[in-house]
């Protein structure tokens, strides 16, 4: 070897700084290298190993080893050969990722979690849930947070679309490997039926499979999980907040909805779950004209705030309304070219009304407000307002 030729140490720091594009974490650190090979005149071989065969990231993983070895002084030239993990190798994965943890617990539910769970809830369909479910989770990413979505809403699993994902989780064992976009992690039912055929699920069937989406998936270390839920607030909403005591619903209603009945019913779910609402969004409040300053109802006015406000009084705690985000014909757009609206255009008034609910939901601090804790205080106590 040359003196200038590049140390193979300096090379293993350099593919430390490659993250493995669906699990996130180094590729040294998941032992994905298998073999470094520096040669005299300063070529590199780097062997890396896949989860599976037909990784769909293999050409994402090259790419990036690629350019990481290319950065180190001395190499001429990177030559990047894939391999396949064994079983073994792959068994030793899925260990190192659970991180000891038994198999079937949710992250999300252990007392120390610091992700915020949010169910995304609608009194009906087509409101806009999941445009606002993936536009929330796209601000947020954008504003620094480590977000996922889970799309539960088995009736018409839109969000993989509206995210612009149309391959399928890899898998490493029994662990699952979300899809990445616009830097969320996401997860939907329609990604394990086959051809997007929609799938009569019953609720026991449908409880394990949110249950195993929340323990089996590689979440990660997340501020915020969004559940997009389906509409009318369900099995699915009682289910999560069993599995996921903490959780709380943000509800979508559009001006028209009948306000008192989504309402009644919504807080009916939520009473007996004891969920925290956080909030109302009011999703095509308003038509602005093309023409002048003024605001179209084209859907009626008022639901937003009439469901925020009968909330407030079913569940004895304030519900507010958070945003009325107006109809934006882009927002459509982007939702079928998988580009969310706040990321083509995050200054227009719908994406604002949208920023302004993913700030309040993603920096909140978690305290015990709003928490199901199961408890009762004595009497004559009052309860700390803050947990930290
Ligand atoms: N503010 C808006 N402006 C324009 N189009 C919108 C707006 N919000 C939603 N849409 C469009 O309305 C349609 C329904 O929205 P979406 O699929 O998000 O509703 P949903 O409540 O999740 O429905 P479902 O529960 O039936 O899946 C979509 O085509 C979406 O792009």
């Amino acid at each position: 070897m040359s003196a200038s030729s590049p140390s193979s140490d300096a090379i293993q720091a350099a593919l430390a700084t490659v993250l493995d594009p669906e699990i996130g974490r180094p590729i040294t650190e998941l032992d994905m290298v298998e073999a470094i090979q520096v040669r005299g005149d300063g070529s590199v071989d780097v062997v890396v190993l896949l989860t599976v065969s037909g990784c769909p990231m293999r050409d994402e993983i090259t790419a990036r080893v690629d350019r990481a070895v290319r950065t180190v002084d001395g190499v001429t030239a990177v030559r990047v050969t894939l391999s396949v993990m064994t079983a073994e190798q792959r068994a030793a994965l899925h260990e190192k990722l659970r991180g000891g943890a038994a198999p079937r617990v949710i992250p999300f539910a252990q007392p120390g979690s610091l992700t915020r769970v949010y169910g995304v809830a609608s009194g009906k369909g087509g409101v806009g849930k999941s445009s606002v479910t993936v536009n929330l989770a796209a601000a947020m990413a954008r504003s620094g947070l480590k977000v996922g979505v889970l799309d539960a809403d088995i009736y018409g699993h839109s969000v993989p679309r509206m995210f612009g994902i149309d391959r399928p989780p890899t898998q490493v064992e029994k662990m699952i490997m979300p899809p990445q976009a616009h830097g969320v992690r996401v997860i939907s039912t329609g990604m394990f039926t086959k051809g997007n055929q929609p799938v009569t699920w019953r609720g026991p069937m449908l409880h394990r499979a949110l249950e195993q989406f929340l323990s089996d998936v590689f979440w990660g270390d997340l501020d915020v999980l969004l559940l997009d839920l389906p509409p009318g607030t369900g099995d699915i909403a009682i289910s999560l907040a069993q599995l996921v005591p903490s959780s709380e619903l943000l509800l979508v209603t559009t001006p028209q909805v009948a306000a008192t009945e989504v309402a009644e019913r919504a807080g009916t779910i939520a009473a007996q779950t004891r969920q925290n609402v956080v909030g109302v969004v009011e999703n095509m409040a308003y038509l602005p004209c093309p023409h002048c300053d003024e605001r179209i109802d084209l859907f009626g006015s008022g639901g937003g705030g009439a469901v925020a406000e009968r909330l407030t009084k079913v569940l004895g705690h304030d519900v507010p309304l958070l945003a009325q985000i107006p109809i934006d014909v882009r927002l459509r757009e982007g939702g079928d070219a998988g580009m969310p609206l706040v990321v083509i255009d995050p200054d227009c008034e719908a994406s604002k009304q949208l920023r302004t609910v993913a700030d309040r939901l993603g920096h909140r601090s978690r305290g015990l407000a709003g928490r199901s804790l199961n408890l009762s205080p004595a009497k004559g106590f009052s309860a700390p307002k803050h947990a930290h």
